[in-house]
This record gives structure tokens, sequence and C-alpha cells, in this order.
């Protein structure tokens, strides 16, 4: 048998890294920058007012104040999008809308809240110190700075800071394409009937699912039977709009099981039995130089073998660290029995109060149980070597994405 890490290392070595595409903002959103992105110019670009109000010399209303106001003319409006050439001199103002640049000759930007709000003059009835309400050119990004560096995930504010700076498109490690497959005589799409010794197919949607949570964009491709040449027919049609597939059951020791019986030796594809729970019988390979993982069919078995191979797996395809599911430690409640020898991943429901987190196992723990795994937020991890987890001692918990 194999340990979790050797699978996890084999996997890891050999799914290549996806060629960089250079995409439109928006289609570039959750890929991974390929380049640096810096910013050709200052920003902000220019001096601009952060308030709307009155753009003045600061020396101008020294002692103004509630009692002792400073009126001041008026001698232009400057909104957002002027171009910048307006000026005033000494005992003159103008008034300001915020982003409009600061005209030459003011320090200072009084909020129409301390004024009479005048157009033609204007009494102003506090000081401001030089400065005041000043949005300087650069105070944001200086130019030149790189504002996304190579290797980041563009989520919503990267994207929103690489349009700051004018850029249009990004070079990103697009988002992997996964072909997601269920096989099995016995599955029917959800909303048709079922027959005698028939079940609904879930993996494919929750691996689906899972999928995108894990930061790539799942296909999901409808089941298919246990007929080997239909089964390797639908992957290889698969293989031409896939950077990765994901199939769940037919691998383990039945006399039906499809999957390992048209995969093995086909590619790279191997199938080995993995010192874990759920998840033993797992296959993995390359097809023409698309990965496959081939999970085991019970669901929980399926979700935790994604989690474990398949997420770190799809981060590397995309050029970031393979990094598992975060964890935590957390306090156990009530005692937990584990085989020796094997990696024990038990759904949980992890919960944080005052004396930090602490962990509750989920009563039901069998491999087909999708309900104690749809109501779990975690998966205790009892390593190898563990034959008991004590109540109230800590234990490592992997949180599962929510
Ligand atoms: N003699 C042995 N039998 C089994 C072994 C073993 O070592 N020796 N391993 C067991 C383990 S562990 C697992 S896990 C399963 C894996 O089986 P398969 O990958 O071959 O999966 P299937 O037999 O096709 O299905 C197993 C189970 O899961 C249900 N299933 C399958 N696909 C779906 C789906 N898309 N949606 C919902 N449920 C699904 C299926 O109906 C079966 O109940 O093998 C054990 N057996
Ligand atoms: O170990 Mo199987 O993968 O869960 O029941």
């Amino acid at each position: 048998m194999r340990t979790v890490e050797e699978h996890l290392a084999r996997i890891l070595a050999a799914v290549p890294v996806l060629p960089p595409l250079d995409l439109a903002l928006l289609e570039a959103g959750g890929g991974v920058l390929a380049e640096d992105i810096a910013s050709p110019v200052p920003l902000p670009p220019f001096d601009n007012s952060a308030m709307d109000g009155y753009a003045v010399v600061a020396s101008d209303i020294a002692g103004a104040s509630e009692q002792t106001p400073v009126t001041l003319p008026v001698v232009g409006d400057i909104v957002a999008g002027d171009d910048g050439v307006a000026a005033i001199r000494t005992g003159l103002t103008a008034r300001i809308m915020t982003g409009a640049p600061l005209p030459a000759g003011a320090d200072a930007v009084v909020p129409v809240e301390w004024t009479d709000g005048g157009g033609t003059s204007v009494r102003i009835s506090r000081s401001a110190p030089s400065g005041n309400y000043i949005r300087r050119a650069g105070e944001d990004v200086l130019e030149g700075q790189v504002v996304a560096p190579l290797g980041t995930r563009l989520g919503a504010t990267r994207l929103g800071m690489i349009a700051a700076v004018g850029r249009p498109r990004a070079l990103v490690r697009p988002r992997p394409r996964v072909v997601v497959l269920s096989t099995g005589n016995e599955l029917r799409e959800p909303g048709s009937p079922l027959a005698p010794g028939q079940i609904w197919d879930s993996n494919s949607f929750m691996l689906t699912a899972a999928v995108a949570e894990a930061g790539g964009v799942g296909y999901r491709q409808s089941t298919v039977g246990d007929e080997p040449d239909t089964v390797l027919e639908t992957i290889e049609d698969q293989l031409m709009r896939a950077d990765a597939i994901v199939t769940s059951g037919g691998v383990s020791m039945g006399t039906r099981d499809v999957v390992k019986e048209v995969l093995t030796g086909t590619g790279t594809v191997e199938f080995h039995k993995v010192a874990m729970r759920p998840g033993k019988p797992q296959g993995f390979g390359l097809l023409h130089g698309t990965p496959i993982f081939t999970l085991p069919g019970n669901p929980v078995s399926a979700y935790v073998s994604f989690q474990v191979f398949v997420r770190p797996a799809l981060r590397a395809m995309q050029g970031l660290p393979a990094e598992p599911l975060p964890t935590v430690s957390a306090v156990l409640e009530g005692d937990l029995k584990s085989p020796v020898g094997i990696r024990h991943y038990l759904r949980a429901s992890l919960t944080y109060g005052p004396g930090g987190y602490t962990v509750k196992p989920a009563e039901g723990q069998g491999s087909h149980q999708m309900g104690s795994l749809a109501s779990a937020n975690a998966l205790i991890v009892l390593p190898e070597d563990v034959d008991l987890a004590s109540a109230g001692s800590h234990v490592e918990v992997m949180r599962l994405p929510s």
C-alpha cells in the first residue's frame, strides 16, 4: 500500500503546469498571473480632492471659526474629469468635487459641510491645515510599482487593481477545466424515477462543485454505465476539452469495476491502494498528457480523495503551491479509535468558542454516509501511528471549504 504522501507526491510530480494565456480581464479572473503587473503611472495620477467642497490656500482661512468665518469669492467649478488647468491664488477659492484635479495654487480642500455652500462667494467657518483632504499623486501606488506579482491568483480586488493601472488584459495560467464523470449501472439522474437497485448520482454534482471551490472550472458529464467500451470512449471524447478528468466509481475489486478494467495500462494510469480511510482504492495517470483521477465510488471516499489529492494537483497545475486545505488544532469531544497504519479522515463539526476550537466527530463514519458528510464542516485527521485519540486531547482538523 502507498502512503497518502507517496500517492500525492506521484501526482504532483506528474501533473503539467498549464501554459499561460493572454486573457481579457474578466476571463482572467480566477487565473494565476504568469507575469508581474506594474503600474505605468502613479496612482492617483494627479493631486485631487477627497471631498466635495472648496479648494483654498490654507493660510487664507487660518483664523476661520464659527464666530469668525472667512468669506472668499468663488472663481470657478472643478469637477472630476476636468483637465486640471484651473488655478487659484491667495484670497480666492474654487468649488471642487471629489476626484477633481486640485487647481494650481491651492493647498487644502474645505468640505462643503464647513461652509455655507455659496456659489459666487463662500463663507468658511473652520480652518484647515495645508494638505487637508488632498489625495496626492502616487500616494497609493508609485509609477513602476508592481501591483500584482507573478503567481497571484486573480480575485476581485487584484482584478480591480489591474484595471486601475490601465491594463485590459493579463497573462494568466487559467483555471483548469475539469471534466467530472460518474460511472455505475445503478446511477440515475436526479429527477428521474428509481427502479429497484438504483440510486441517484450524487458524486458528479458534488465533485463538479468541489472543482469550482478549488479554483477550477467543472464540467459535469452525464453518468455512464459499466460498459467498458462506452466508458473508454466517453473518457477519450472528453480529453479534447479537459485539462484534467475526475471519475468516480469502478476502481475496487468487483467484477464490474470498469474504470480500473479499461484504464489499467492505458496511458500512464496505475491503480493503487492508499493507506487511508476513506479513499483506499485510487487510480491516477496521464492520458495523452491529461491527468485523470479515478476516485472511488463511495461518495465520502470520492469527496475526501478529491480534497486530499485533486485539489492540491489543480493548484499545482496553475503554478500555485500545492497546499492542502488549512488545518487547525482542536480539542476533541469524545474518544476516537483508529486502525494503526492508515491515515483516518473523520467527518466532524468544528466550532470556535472562548476556549478556542473544539471538534465533535459525526456519528456516521461509513463511506456511503452522505448525511454526515453534508453536515460536517471539517475532517479530523488521525495520523497513521495513532490508535486512540482521547477526549480532551488536541487533534488536527482540516477545514472543509464552505
Ligand atoms: N472486496 C473488496 N471490496 C471493496 C473494497 C476492497 O478493498 N475489497 N474496497 C471498498 C472501498 S474502500 C471502496 S471506497 C469501494 C470503492 O468502490 P468503487 O470505486 O469500485 O465504486 P463502486 O463499486 O462503483 O461504488 C461504490 C459505492 O458507491 C456508490 N456510488 C458509486 N458512484 C456513485 C455516484 N456517482 N453517486 C452516488 N453513489 C455512488 C455505489 O452505488 C456503491 O454503493 O469499494 C469497496 N469494496
Ligand atoms: O476506504 Mo473506501 O475508500 O472508503 O470505503
